[in-house]
């Protein structure tokens, strides 16, 4: 198995042809895939008649190194009689791991190339707005891409034939999958802040935020933050393929208020104390920990996104 190196030609006929002779032909052209984020591999559990191919059989997969991502498509069916087909990528690659951007985006490609028309992106992320409590949903409507727009994005390269040159990226999260996840929350009857709508921005990690990263990047507009997504987003758009992305919020970002500590020292030196609030810091335990813990309402909510996805046909 080799990855894919930004340029190199990727090699979709050799990993389409391993994935024609393994899946049955009910479940080779998935209609929707499912992006699994960090702690979420379980939304793949209401998919029924599973086949599991793990990344490492497909070449051009690179391998999934995170905690709460695991390496493997699972192919299966959602609803009632015959089902829909669907595609779940239980791990993703993050430039972070040390996975080029060709790697990051080539899977996203692989299900384009597989039929598949609808793709649910989901992930972990820090609410940088104060009203996004722990355990929210948010439906994201635009991304803020620092990344991006400094040179680091999966579609620099030469002009590729049948590809746009200048990917307009203005309606790239597509409102009617938006309009059916919050007809999906009414369906199941989520609670009215269970789901949020926002932007994402995307860092490329593996830090966690300082405060004053936090509070730039709130100030320049963005909800929630994460590591993720938006190089899949990309490639998702370039391929065709509409966009739906679904963050839940582990944790909330800490952007406390500065306290000075000269202050706290010369209170100190003149006998006097002077509270200060206590120090937070941020774990990925605690990431995978809310995720696993919340990933059930996400789970329900793509399941019933799905339906409302097949009846819209
Ligand atoms: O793959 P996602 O975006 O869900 O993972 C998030 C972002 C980092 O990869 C990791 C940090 O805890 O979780
Ligand atoms: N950058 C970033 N990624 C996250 N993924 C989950 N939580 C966070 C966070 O607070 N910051």
């Amino acid at each position: 198995m080799s990855t894919v190196a930004q340029g190199q030609t990727a090699p979709f006929a050799g990993t389409l042809d391993v994935l024609s002779r393994i899946l049955p032909a009910n479940l080779l052209k998935p209609r929707v895939a499912i992006v699994c984020g960090s702690g979420l591999s379980t939304l793949a559990s209401s998919l029924r008649d599973v086949v599991e191919v793990p990344y490492s059989s497909l070449e051009g997969f690179g391998k999934s190194t995170v905690e709460g991502h695991r390496s493997a498509l699972a192919f299966g069916l959602i609803g009632e009689g015959k089902g829909i087909p669907v595609v779940a990528m239980l791990g993703r690659f993050h430039p972070y791991e040390g996975h080029s951007l060709s790697t990051v985006v080539y899977p996203i490609r692989v299900l384009a190339r597989l039929g598949v028309r609808d793709i649910i992106i989901t992930n972990a992320a820090g609410a940088l707005n104060p009203n996004l409590d722990v355990g929210t949903i948010v439906s994201i409507q635009d991304h803020l891409a620092l990344p991006n727009l400094t040179g680091f994005n999966p579609l620099l390269g030469p002009a590729r034939p049948n590809y746009p040159r200048f990917l307009p990226l203005s309606t790239a999260y597509s409102r009617p999958l938006r309009r059916l996840v919050f007809l999906a929350a009414h369906a199941l009857g989520l609670p009215r802040d269970a789901l949020a709508e926002g932007t994402y921005a995307w860092v490329s990690g593996p830090t966690y935020e300082t405060p004053a990263e936090g509070r730039y990047m709130r100030a320049a507009g963005a909800d929630v933050i994460g590591m993720s997504t938006v190089p899949e987003v990309l490639a998702a758009r370039e391929e065709g393929v509409n966009v739906c992305v679904l963050s839940l919020v582990t944790n909330k970002v800490v952007i406390p208020e500065y306290e000075s500590v000269r202050e706290a020292v010369e209170a100190e030196l003149a006998g006097r104390t002077v509270e200060q609030a206590p120090e937070a810091e941020l774990s990925h335990e605690e990431v995978l920990s809310v995720g696993q813990q919340k990933a059930g309402v996400m789970k329900a909510l793509v399941a019933k996104l799905i339906e409302l996805i097949a009846a819209e046909q």
